[in-house]
């Protein structure tokens, strides 16, 4: 579908819709500098224009009317984001001068551009891996700074380079293989098969952890507030926001509709979610909160379970998360303890003390050690090939040759679904279909 027609000349859109100082229409294809010498009348004509320049002229309409002033940007194949011939037209950014340069490019021969065709084209011109198409997209949707500069290490090769390095360690150990296989006698020293597989193998343990970190710091995070009736858990978040958002009572049994406010933390944006303290009630308003919370907990990326410690400490009902997406805390810690716990953090709603020890555990939950400087996973399709390489490698690192050479070839290919230098058209498709029109 998406490989039809990737021989016409496209033209789109490429700024936001609405009223902006300048705006961007976007040609691609063959004839992108026949259809500017169509639209553009400046000091020269684009097609006599060398690649890397701009023009400065009139947009014009079939009649001759001028639509606007503007630039016109002239690309010469295989010299420009596509690799294509492509022309830019910046004029005045509203809608009216946008939808008539767009009207005047269509009816000069160019289709409008399917949503990503634009980067498709880079794609299949290999001017970018698939991993590096998907930063793109990251860079265009990016909401926080986390979020940008995961995207923009992604579009740099970042990503690409420490799947590579991972790659040429499982080649290595191939390569001993295949020398053990074809002259048994001459023997291959253990640590050309065992060493390499064994960094292969922590280098892709971290990257499959850092996806948690990478979509987190792409989508943000939801963070619950789990406990009994009386806990503090409306203080607390009260506490984190910084100012009274919940409604705060000595009554058990406050809150009875979960509540949500947003923060920004460690760069991400975080989603806090106040609940109904849990308990036994036959008041069927405060079960339902119950159920809710419990629900609201089970969606979650974290979970904080608050307990009282200025009270006798008694288990949480209900399902608790596991350990990896929960984080106990003991509240009310300005009051004299009534139990301790080294695994539960103490803090106080009202002096705020431990609320930042809190903030870098929460970050520290959500974001890993996944090393600052490095390239994370940021989507669920790399994910998913980073696991598969990751169960391959452990395979053969438990079988005899002749088996494990196979395991290791299923790891280089999943690798390389990884970056998506050389993928099913479906799974490519899959990518592109999040894409907007003039990208
Ligand atoms: N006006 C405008 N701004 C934009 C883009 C665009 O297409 N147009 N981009 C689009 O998303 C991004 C920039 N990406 C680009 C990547 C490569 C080339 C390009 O022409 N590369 C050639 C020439 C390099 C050179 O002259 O040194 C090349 O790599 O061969 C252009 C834009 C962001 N800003
Ligand atoms: N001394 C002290 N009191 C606190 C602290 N946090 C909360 N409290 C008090 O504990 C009581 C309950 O606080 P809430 O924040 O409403 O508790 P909750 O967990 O939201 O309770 P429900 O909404 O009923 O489930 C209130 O009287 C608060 O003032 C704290 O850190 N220190
Ligand atoms: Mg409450």
């Amino acid at each position: 579908m998406t490989r039809a027609g990737l021989q016409d000349t496209i033209a789109a859109i490429a700024t936001a819709p609405g009223s902006a100082g300048v705006g961007i229409v976007r040609v691609s294809g063959p004839d992108a500098l026949a259809v500017a010498d169509g639209l553009f009348r400046g000091r020269r004509r684009p097609s006599r224009t060398p690649g890397g320049r701009f023009l400065f002229g009139a947009l014009l309409a079939a009649d001759g009317e001028v639509l606007d002033e503007g630039l016109c940007l002239v690309f010469r194949a295989p010299r420009s984001y596509t690799g294509e011939d492509v022309a830019e037209f910046q004029s005045h950014g509203s809608p009216a001068v946008l939808s008539r340069v767009l009207a005047r490019a269509l009816e000069l021969g160019a289709r409008p551009a399917r949503p990503g065709e634009f980067t498709l084209r880079a794609y299949l011109a290999g001017r970018l891996d698939l991993s590096q198409a998907e930063a793109v997209l990251g860079l265009v949707e990016a909401q926080t700074d986390a979020a940008r500069r995961q995207a923009s290490l992604g579009l740099s090769g970042a990503l690409g380079a420490r799947v590579a390095r991972i790659g040429a360690n499982v080649t290595r150990t191939l390569a001993a293989l295949q020398a053990m296989l074809d002259y048994p006698e001459e023997g291959v020293p253990e640590e050309d098969r065992e060493t390499p597989l064994a960094a292969a193998e922590g280098e892709l343990a971290e990257l499959v952890a850092s996806a948690r970190a990478g979509q987190v710091a792409t989508r943000g995070a939801r963070l619950a507030l789990i406990g009994r009736p009386n806990a503090g858990k409306s203080s607390l978040l009260n506490a984190l926001l910084g100012y009274e958002r919940s409604i705060v009572t000595p009554i058990p049994g406050t809150t009875r509709d979960y509540l949500e406010a947003g923060l920004e933390l460690a760069g991400v944006p975080v989603t806090l979610v106040d609940t109904a303290g849990l308990r036994e009630t036959r008041d069927v308003v405060e079960a339902a909160g119950v159920r809710q919370a419990l629900n609201l907990a089970g969606a979650a990326d974290l979970v904080l379970a608050l307990e009282d410690g200025s009270l006798p400490r008694e288990p949480l009902p209900g399902e608790l998360p596991e350990a990896q997406r929960l984080l106990r805390v003991r509240t009310k810690a300005d009051l004299p303890p009534a139990w301790t716990d080294p695994a539960a953090l103490a803090v106080s709603a009202v002096t705020g003390a431990g609320l930042p020890e809190l903030r870098e555990a929460v970050r520290a939950a959500l974001l890993g050690d996944a090393a600052r400087g490095e390239a994370w996973l940021t989507t669920e399709r790399q994910a998913d090939a980073a696991r598969r390489a990751l169960s391959h490698v452990q395979a053969a690192r438990t079988l005899p040759d002749d088996l494990a050479g196979w395991e290791l070839e299923e790891a280089l290919r999943a690798l390389s679904d990884l970056t998506g230098r050389d993928v099913q058209e479906d799974v490519v498709d899959a990518v592109f279909r999040n894409f907007c029109v003039g990208k």
